[in-house]
């Protein structure tokens, strides 16, 4: 982490030490900088102390009681939190100087962040992005690898962010590993909460407790915008009145602070908005009541940043889309080919009674497993896929580490237990794609779903092809080529 820069004080455990920077991986660590020594779940940070003093580190901060060492040595309770608390004096808070927006739940993340952003620069405000699919500091766009980034990334794009206004997507793995620790929020955004991530949590409720904590980072003027939809938008509503918080709500209630409601009973893209003053019945950019739902949250934060409705609005008339969020990709025959990233249970049955809504003919769907993904959601995905589709093809997404044969043979043990001889195994996700593209029917709506835009990992190889143009086009989108 900036191994150029001027070396500068902090304060370690009441003492001033002059560091050049901060790491946590020993690798990477240059001299004239601390390494923080964490205790992980594969290995831990203090068996790296030794490797990190010989690569210069000035000092160690870690839990573990050493002594003897040839720089200073500072044991605290909690590694994370002491890299986190550290990392943001380094940068001198920079949180402080923007408007800070956080986004947590487990859909709808990064649509919400891509629509309130548009709406911010809409308005005239420079707004920065952190998340899933992209990272946009002063207008450049970096490749994510993570929602929420390590906390040295972090605290370093928004030290170097000129924007006024920040808005990042906040996982549950960022809040539990404290990556956010040191950053204050003046709104923070709640969508949803459902069966995701509970190999790592253990339990929902777990889960839950995770994402609540994100709550505790509001500035003492900050306020939650929240879907109080639901079981868990409900809970997470109580637990913020009763703490003395300063919530706005979006849903379907005339109670909530926005109101929002299908145009027409049958409609999965026309929906009227209305902020208790000014009423709207708008196309939303992107179709389904999970949709209208995000539009929700990013309007009533535009509400609340002091962006009118009639501006709102008129900036939603040109958002362009979130990449591989509903993306059509047109057939010659008259078919639709949909990228998707959904990828929890929830987010396919939303997905796909959207497209059920519009249904003109047969919905196929596409999609595999991430190999490091939740183990316990699979089953229930393929059951809602079943439901909703007329044919089902299985194919491989990103392995994440997992062997290939191991994951063949789950997937085909899982068609069988569902004996719907509308499923089907094509592995090599490539040829599913061919499959589906071979035999489109006019009016087909054709839906991959997972891996999306992703820069992750891909163990396939992309033939050399003839074929046309648009079927290459969807091949290169979810192969990076
Ligand atoms: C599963 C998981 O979340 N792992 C995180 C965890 O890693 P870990 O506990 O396994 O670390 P470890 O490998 O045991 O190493 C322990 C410590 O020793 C250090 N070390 C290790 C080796 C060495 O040679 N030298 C050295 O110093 C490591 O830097 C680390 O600090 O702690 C590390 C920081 O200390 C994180 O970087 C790492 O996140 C990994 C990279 C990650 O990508 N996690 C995913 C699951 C994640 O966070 N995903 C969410 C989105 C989830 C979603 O919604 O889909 C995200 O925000 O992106
Ligand atoms: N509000 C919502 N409720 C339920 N499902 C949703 C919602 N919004 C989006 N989805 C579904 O979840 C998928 C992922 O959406 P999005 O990327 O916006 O969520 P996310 O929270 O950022 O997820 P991730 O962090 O894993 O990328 C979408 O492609 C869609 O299928």
């Amino acid at each position: 982490m900036n191994p150029n820069s001027a070396p500068r004080t902090i304060r370690i455990l009441s003492t001033d030490v002059e560091v050049t920077g901060i790491q946590f991986h020993s690798g990477k660590v240059k001299q004239g900088e601390i390494f923080v020594a964490i205790p992980g779940m594969k290995s831990d940070g203090h068996d790296f102390i030794e490797q990190a003093i010989e690569s210069g580190a000035a000092a160690i901060v870690g839990e573990k009681p050493f002594s003897g060492l040839p720089v200073p040595y500072f044991q605290v309770t909690d590694a994370r939190e002491a890299l986190a608390q550290l990392t943001a004096q380094y940068y001198d808070h920079p949180s402080r100087r923007h408007i800070m927006i956080g986004i947590t739940g487990t859909n709808g993340k990064t649509t919400t962040a891509y629509l309130l952003k548009h709406i911010i620069e809409c308005s005239g405000l420079r707004c920065s992005l952190i998340g899933s699919v992209v990272n946009s500091i002063n207008g450049h766009d970096i490749p994510s690898l993570q929602t929420t980034p390590d906390v040295l990334q972090l605290q370093k794009w928004l030290a170097e962010s000129q924007d006024e206004v920040v808005v990042m997507e906040v996982s549950s793995h960022g809040i539990h590993q404290k990556r956010i620790l040191g950053i204050t929020f003046d709104y923070v955004i709640f969508t949803n909460l459902s069966h995701d991530h509970l190999d790592y949590h253990g339990s929902i409720d777990t889960y839950y407790l995770t994402k609540q904590q994100l709550f505790d980072h509001l500035k003492p003027q900050g306020e939650a915008v929240i879907s109080s939809l639901g079981f868990w938008g409900q809970r997470l509503l109580d637990h913020l009145l009763s703490t003395n918080k300063k919530v706005k709500t979006f849903g379907g209630s005339e109670n909530n602070d926005l109101h929002i409601a299908p145009a027409y009973s049958a409609s999965t893209e026309e929906f009227r908005f209305c902020d208790g003053t000014h009423t709207a019945t708008i196309k939303i950019p992107l179709p389904g009541t999970y949709n209208a739902w995000n539009v929700g949250a990013a309007w009533l934060t535009g509400l609340q940043l002091g962006i009118r409705s009639e501006r709102i609005q008129q900036a939603l008339s040109s958002f362009p889309g979130a990449p591989g969020r509903f993306e059509m990709i047109p057939h010659p025959i008259g078919a639709k080919f949909i990228i998707d990233y959904a990828h929890t249970p929830d987010g396919f049955e939303q997905f796909l009674k959207t497209l059920h809504g519009q249904k003109e003919s047969r919905i196929v769907h596409i999609f595999g497993f991430r190999g490091n993904g939740d183990p316990s959601k699979r089953r229930i995905m393929l059951d809602i896929s079943v439901v909703w589709s007329d044919e089902v093809i299985l194919t491989l997404d990103n392995l994440g580490g997992r062997d290939k044969e191991s994951m063949l043979l789950e997937l085909q043990e899982m068609i069988q237990r569902t004996g719907a001889s509308k499923c089907k195994l094509i592995e090599d996700r490539t040829k599913a794609i061919e499959y589906a593209w071979l035999h489109a029917r006019e009016g087909d709506q054709i839906a991959i779903t997972g891996k999306g835009r992703e820069n992750y990992d891909q163990s396939f190889e992309l033939p050399s092809r003839t074929d046309p143009e648009t079927l290459d086009y969807l091949l290169q989108y979810q192969f990076h080529v």
